[in-house]
């Protein structure tokens, strides 16, 4: 019988390293790869331009590198990224490739990463083999802010990231290096759980980069709170602890756009104005099926909207053993059953960068599946809008 049901190998963990055009993605990598931590490491690279023969559109440059050659990654050869992982997965199975410990993609410049990120947490089989790590965005430091202004695109790039990089600040000078302050305030007030680091900083080693935490090399659960950063949000809203787990009221929610993340410390554009991130803390673990009906809810409702959606889940059912979830809009990894917390805190803390909805709606529907009486509140009226909660209120 055992013989029939093999133990599910260990996922192989992946990065996606994005940015705009000419950001310095294919610099970085050419200097990550020569990093010993990145022995075993295949680089996916996706050139724009070459049309690729149908099933010719993998070339072996050398032992760790497949080339992608065929359009745009994020477009037209989706299915090819898909066959690409496949093969090189059937490769390494039958001994025909080293088995490599870690697959890393690069985008195109223009690409929008949520498809390719789609195209990993949604394949039934890529799913399981591969984890997904982190992304990695980098920023030029010297055309950032324009590129974030003038592209919907970059700024995507950017609040899905796990890792920020800032490229080419080496190249600032003077009154300049002030561009670079503001492009780190900016990224920080987008993404701020992201790891914000200048590519010729010596910290930012391969590891850092592209470690993120979530998964090791052996296929373990790694550091999940590393990977999670749930609390340098509760440090930007200056409330303390306990500030909102404790029935939801959200007697604060009203002042939140008056002194959340700052947001209006510095000059946003229209782009940062629609994207929101904060973190959603409850110390109530929830009914997995409440929990399954919040989520489906969210995503069928406002899925696009959804652009980076992680965290560490308390579930009733089974208290001891949290569940990560980690979604990029509609489309979710299959969630994964931790052994134990990483740490000392049980609270279910769900990182949400949204784009165009509000952080209140989110806290409100939650409200309204984690079994808190809301009612007799501000909120009540909230949850009388919301299709799930029948006879509400009234
Ligand atoms: N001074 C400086 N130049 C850099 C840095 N990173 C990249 N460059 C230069 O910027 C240009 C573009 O870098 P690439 O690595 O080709 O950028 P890319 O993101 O791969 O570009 P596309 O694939 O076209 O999107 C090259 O001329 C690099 O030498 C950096 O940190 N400092």
């Amino acid at each position: 019988m055992t013989a029939d049901q093999p133990s599910r190998p260990a996922p192989i963990p992946l990065n996606v390293v994005t940015g705009f055009l000419g950001a310095g993605k294919t610099t970085l990598l050419n200097r990550l790869l020569r990093d010993p931590w990145m022995t075993d490491t295949i680089v996916i690279i996706n050139e724009f331009g070459e049309i690729g023969l149908d099933h010719l559109f993998v070339e072996k440059v050398d032992e760790d590198l497949v080339l992608m050659t065929a359009g745009c990654l994020c477009c037209s050869i989706r299915g090819d990224l898909v066959a690409t992982l496949e093969d090189l997965l059937r490769r390494r199975d039958n001994g025909r490739i080293r088995p490599f410990r870690r697959v890393v993609i690069e985008t195109t410049g223009l690409a929008d990463p949520a498809p390719i990120l789609h195209t990993i947490l949604r394949h039934p089989y890529l799913s399981m083999r591969y984890a997904l790590d982190g992304v990695v965005t980098l920023v030029d430091a010297v055309n950032g802010e324009a590129t974030l202004d003038a592209h919907e695109e970059a700024m995507k790039q950017a609040a899905v990231a796990d890792c920020l990089v800032l490229t080419k600040a080496d190249l600032l000078r003077g009154d300049d290096l002030r561009r670079l302050e503001r492009l780190t305030a900016r990224l920080g007030a987008l993404n701020p759980a992201a790891d914000v680091v200048r590519a010729d900083d010596a910290t930012a080693t391969a590891e850092r980069l592209l470690d993120r935490g979530l998964y090791s090399p052996d296929g373990k659960i790694g550091d999940v709170a590393r990977w999670l950063r749930a609390e340098v949000f509760e440090d930007a809203h200056h409330h303390g602890h306990g500030h909102d787990q404790h029935g939801h009221h959200d007697h604060n929610h009203h002042h939140h756009d008056d002194h959340g993340h700052g947001h209006h410390q510095h000059d946003v554009n229209r782009h940062d104005a629609r994207i929101r991130a904060f973190c959603l803390t409850s110390d109530r673990p929830i009914p997995a099926p409440s929990f399954d009906l919040f989520l489906d809810l969210l995503r069928s409702a406002h899925g696009p909207n959804l652009l980076r959606v992680k965290g560490l889940v308390a579930v009733k059912e089974e208290p001891e053993h949290p569940v990560v979830i980690h979604g990029v809009q509609h489309i979710f990894h299959p969630p994964v059953v931790l052994d134990a917390w990483p740490d000392g805190d049980r609270r279910t803390r769900i990182v949400f960068i949204l784009r165009d909805l509000d952080e209140s709606f989110v806290r409100r529907l939650w409200g309204a599946f984690d079994g808190t009486p809301a009612v007799d509140t501000p909120d009540a009226q909230a949850l009388t809008d919301n299709p799930l909660a029948i006879g509400g209120s009234r």
